[in-house]
């Protein structure tokens, strides 16, 4: 059985594909190389439960710190070696926004990056979002904009906001590219985006069991997707922010890949400075996993981004 077509939507490949192929090519799991699904999804888990512990017992760290009213609107910080207080303001501010699909997933386990990022006196904001069935997309898009007006509230004198998000993680962060932020209270300090084996068009997902806790409409989807909204819009208004590292892991998917490769050209076309980064030899978890070792090439890509100057 084919994908529902809608008569005049382009000839984008996934139309093609039987409901079969599609459920398979976004469900990352079943793309790992080095072991089973279940094995690949138990141990996705369990590291980023033991980097989290381990962020917490090594790093000052405040706990969910409420951004909203609203119950999952809570984000947790983690700290560099003792700075002085004061000297906290100053620093680098790197976001993660956590992946599941919308539907999984929490703040609690997803702290992977912070040994790498403190030890190099950058703060590292973890935050926490609702999820679907609770809450829409349109209200998980909000969320992440109020989260990241908090912190730029909290942190005035940052020295940049390095916004990364994994899988349906990285589609939240790309939804920040078009955010007219003279519309909301401040204006972050954003300086570079990396979107790690993000989707960036949601109406292939419409057909797939992806959507059964999510109850989008196709053109909910088109309204929450960064690829149809950015196809549309110029960089963003006043300039573009700084690069955006559209990133994908070599054993992603065919589909995530052809997504970040399409999500960039788009990007680029729109004027963003805009980059492919494919990370060789890792799958759409590994890719996440492995940013807590210092030496991981993506750890080091984010790093010299930060700090170009070393
Ligand atoms: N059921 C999915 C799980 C999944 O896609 C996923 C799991 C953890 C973190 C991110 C994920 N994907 C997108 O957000 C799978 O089979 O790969």
């Amino acid at each position: 059985m084919e994908a529902p077509r809608e008569a005049g939507r382009g000839a984008a490949p996934w139309r093609a594909m039987s409901a079969e192929e599609l459920e398979k090519q976004y469900s990352p799991s079943r793309w790992a190389v080095r072991r089973g699904p279940e094995e690949t999804l138990k141990t996705y888990s369990e590291i980023g439960i033991e980097a989290t512990a381990g962020a917490r017992a090594a790093r000052r760290s405040l706990l969910g710190v409420q951004y909203g009213a609203a119950a999952g609107e809570a984000l947790d910080l983690y700290l560099p070696e003792a700075a002085a207080a004061a000297a906290e303001d100053a620093r680098p501010l790197f976001v993660f926004l956590h992946g599941g699909y919308w539907q999984a997933g929490s703040k609690d386990e997803s702290a992977y990056m912070v040994g790498p990022l403190t030890a190099r006196g950058v703060v590292v904001a973890v935050v926490g979002y609702a999820l679907a069935p609770r809450a829409t997309l349109d209200q998980m898009v909000d969320q992440v904009a109020r989260s990241i007006v908090f912190l730029q509230e909290r942190f005035p004198s940052n020295q940049g906001m390095y916004l990364c998000g994994h899988s349906a993680g990285a589609h939240l962060a790309a939804m920040m590219l078009p955010v007219n932020w003279t519309e909301r209270p401040v204006t972050p300090n954003l300086k570079a985006f990396f979107l790690v084996s993000g989707v960036y068009d949601l109406e292939p997902l419409v057909h797939t069991s992806v959507n059964a806790p999510l109850r989008l409409t196709p053109e909910d989807a088109r309204r929450n997707s960064p690829q149809r909204l950015l196809e549309a819009a110029a960089a963003q208004p006043g300039g573009p922010a700084g690069p955006v590292l559209v990133i994908v892991g070599q054993h992603d998917s065919p589909e995530f890949r052809r997504q970040a490769r399409e999500f960039c050209q788009t990007l680029c076309r729109g004027g963003w400075r805009a980059s492919l980064e494919e990370v060789r030899d890792v799958d759409h978890f590994e890719i996440l996993w492995k940013l807590a070792e210092q030496d991981d090439v993506l750890t080091q890509i984010i790093l010299k981004t930060i700090f170009p100057e070393f």
